[in-house]
């Protein structure tokens, strides 16, 4: 009896990678999460510690980036094959590389050329409470995924001894929406047109996302909520969670090629989080509607 080794693979697995194409004012955006397994001539990595096969994970995950600046993505399958050729073609020991690609689908917010929103895994959310006499709604939605590819700069904040983010002009701002808002008792019944006030609350939280040039997500916040109050006097206060996806420009420079907010890398953990609520100032307090 020997012990031997089996099938082996190895590579960067859930590279998030996101391509703006700015040319003109419409911007197109893919959003991509990339993995890569190669597999070949790789006994001696395992069985003897020597590296002289191995082309880096970290390599690999440059190159998903790289590519995507220099060839661009026109759609998931090209960029798959144009990656897997490479490294199999590159790499003398790799004589399999499997690399497999998720694409999440963003429609156009028609306000602007630069604004997303994320199809899918939007959920729209209600609470009632009554207590024999009184009777509160809160209507919500979670999971609407919004994205500016411009019109969002951050800049002017405290600078401590810990503080190493550079200011910016430009980014990407992103983020996954979470609000409910309290309908004034008076428009609590059941007969109240419910989905028509439900689709122009979401249309609005999604229009001023869009039009607003933000100075920081917390101003945005704000003038979603803002603006969700002045259009629908039946509401009373809305609270809003939305944490800031960060969008990293990828750093190609080590490549020879520049990044004119072409290619961010999607952060997953950890994330700003930023949360408030606008009210009436004239609006009864309701804590027990929540
Ligand atoms: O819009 C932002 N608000 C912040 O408070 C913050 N903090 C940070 O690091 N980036 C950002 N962006």
């Amino acid at each position: 009896m020997a012990i031997v080794l089996g099938d082996n693979r190895y590579g960067k697995a859930e590279v998030r990678v996101v391509r703006v194409d700015r040319s003109g004012d419409t911007h197109t955006l893919r959003d991509l999460n990339v993995s890569v397994a190669l597999s070949g001539e790789f006994a001696a990595v395992h069985l003897t510690g020597d590296n002289a096969a191995v082309l880096t994970t970290d390599a690999q995950k440059n190159t998903v980036f790289a590519f995507a600046r220099e060839h661009g993505v026109a759609s998931p399958e090209e960029f798959g094959l144009r990656l897997a050729r490479h490294f199999v073609g590159s790499q003398p020991a790799v004589r399999r590389a499997r690399v497999t690609v998720e694409e999440y689908a963003w429609d156009r917010v028609p306000v602007t050329g630069h604004s997303f929103v994320r199809r899918g895994g939007e959920i729209r959310t209600v609470r009632v409470t009554h207590d024999g006499s009184a009777t509160h709604v809160v209507a919500g939605l979670r999971g609407l995924t919004v994205l500016n590819s411009t019109g969002s700069e951050f800049r002017g904040y405290v600078k401590d001894a810990y503080t190493t983010l550079p200011e910016t002009l430009d980014r990407v701002l992103a983020t996954e929406v979470h609000a409910e808002w309290r309908h004034l008792s008076p428009t609590a019944s059941p007969e109240a047109p419910w989905d028509a006030s439900f689709t122009e609350v979401r249309r609005l939280l999604l229009e001023t996302f869009a039009g607003t040039y933000s100075r920081s997500l917390q101003q945005t916040l704000y003038a979603m909520g803002r603006r969700v109050l002045e259009e629908c006097p039946g509401l009373g206060e809305i609270r809003l969670s939305m944490p800031n996806r960060h969008h990293f420009l990828a750093d190609l420079e080590p490549f020879g090629l520049d990044n004119p907010g072409a290619v961010f890398y999607a952060a997953d953990r950890p994330y700003g989080l930023i949360e408030g609520t606008v009210l009436r100032d004239d609006a009864p307090p309701a804590e027990e509607a929540w």
